[in-house]
């Protein structure tokens, strides 16, 4: 049935199909065709080419800007959709005074759901087709954000958050209930469409081990569900949590007791990882969220992505709103590469290496790589159009861009949420 059904989109495509840590990585058409059957992608390559083994499909002409894979975001939270921006805090006053406040209000569903609607409409205008989600403390809340997110189309990964200490007493669960009802949401949302259930103690600065072994207990459960928390994101929250597990070497360690950290686990921020935490990682194949935005707007420091390299730890980038600055994942590149700058040993990162990270790695560090992350045969047409106003300065920096990499150091540098013109999640344009 070659040519039925079938949609070209002609563009510059550029996208990362192995990493340009270890080689070249980038591969760009500057006049590409990427064809469509069924919301996967059947074929790649210069137009000509395509077009040739497609000659009745149909074509979509974006050639005003560039293509890349839909983004992938390791680490946001739904409930504080509404408060990014807060100046002048650290994390435990920011979170205190400014953030689990509005988490708070999530008891009220008909509140949680509208935060859904805006939180799931904020990545998508970002460009962001698939994200690993902290959810909130109230099942409720997680049963309409599931609701959403399943009407949404987008690829979303998350699960009920769990405290039972040091946060404010409405946020906190028991062992029991914690059990149960992640149990209930798990059995109904893991692996229906394209939802996974994240087993998601918040940090252990605000779990008893009593909650931690729950969290064990679920994943021996449910195999397959995911896991995701915070580790070592500030000095004062890596002091307290020492004190509260005497026990543990390491932060890291207050996960392993309890076989928390496994190939489905994401870690987020590990600025301040001690080389033994980053072997634990590397050896289970974890991943790390690397949040910039988030580690310059808090506070807490520049992350050593070096030595998540030369420990072969796997890593890509989240923006942890609302720690962070927004939903836009070519900003958290950005600022990934500028910190790097500013450190004396800091890593050169290149425009393939944030392309990479903004897609490619985020889909490893999900295992998720054999369906999205880049415009390989058979993957999810997720797709992302940048294409700036006309008359933007983007769009003057683009028209005289010579190679592919000058183009992406530029979408890189200065693309925002205005310039995200369209967003391709299963093949189907969601931006309109
Ligand atoms: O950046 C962060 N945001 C949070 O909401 C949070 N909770 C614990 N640790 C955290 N870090
Ligand atoms: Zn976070």
């Amino acid at each position: 049935m070659i040519g039925a059904m079938t949609r070209i989109i002609r563009g510059v495509l550029m996208h990362a199909p192995s990493s340009p840590f270890h080689g070249p990585g980038l591969e760009a058409f500057s006049d590409g065709g990427l064809a469509i059957q069924g919301g996967r992608i059947v074929a790649v390559g210069a137009f000509v080419e395509v077009r040739g083994q497609y000659p009745d499909a149909e074509v979509s002409d974006l050639r005003e800007g560039v293509i890349l894979p839909g983004f992938v975001d390791l680490h946001v939270h739904y409930p504080q959709a509404r408060i990014i921006g807060a100046l002048g805090y650290r994390l435990l006053d920011w979170l205190e005074d400014h953030t689990l406040p509005e988490e708070a209000r999530l008891a009220d569903v008909t509140y949680a759901r509208a935060l859904a609607k805006d939180f799931l409409r904020g990545l998508l205008k970002n460009g962001t087709t698939t994200a690993l989600v902290f959810g909130s403390h109230f099942a409720a809340a997680m049963e309409v954000f599931f609701e959403e997110a399943l009407a949404s189309g987008l690829r979303i990964l998350a699960g009920l958050v769990l405290s039972d200490r040091n946060l404010r007493p409405e946020l906190h669960t028991t062992p029991q209930r914690a059990y149960q009802e992640s149990l209930s949401l798990a059995r109904k949302w893991h692996e229906r469409g394209k939802l996974r259930y994240v087993v998601t103690p918040r940090f252990s600065l605000s779990c008893s081990e009593a909650i931690l072994e729950v969290c064990q207990q679920i994943q021996k459960e449910l195999p397959g569900t995911f896991f995701t928390s915070h580790l070592n994101e500030m000095p004062e929250e890596i002091a307290t949590v020492r004190k509260l597990f005497p026990w543990a070497d390491s932060y890291c360690q207050t996960y392993d007791r309890f076989g928390l950290v496994g190939g489905h686990a994401v870690f987020a921020h590990n600025v301040y990882p001690q080389d033994a935490e980053l072997e634990c990682l590397a050896s289970y194949r974890s991943a790390v969220a690397h949040c910039p935005c988030s580690n310059a707007f808090i506070g807490s420091g520049i992350f050593p992505l070096r030595r998540h390299l030369e420990a072969g730890v796997k890593f890509g980038l989240g923006t942890d709103v609302a720690g962070g600055t927004g939903f836009g994942i070519l900003k958290e590149g950005l600022m990934a590469y500028l910190t790097q700058r500013l450190l004396p040993e800091g890593y050169l990162l290149t425009a393939p290496q944030l392309l990479y990270l903004a897609t490619r790695a985020g889909a490893e560090a999900l295992s998720l790589q054999d369906e999205i992350g880049d415009f390989g045969i058979d993957k999810a047409a997720d797709l992302v159009y940048v294409k700036p106003p006309r008359g933007s300065s983007l769009e003057a920096v683009l028209r005289h861009a010579e190679t592919p990499e000058q183009v992406l150091g530029a979408v890189f540098t200065m693309a925002s949420e205005a310039d995200i013109a369209e967003v391709f999640v299963d093949g189907e344009e969601r931006l309109m």
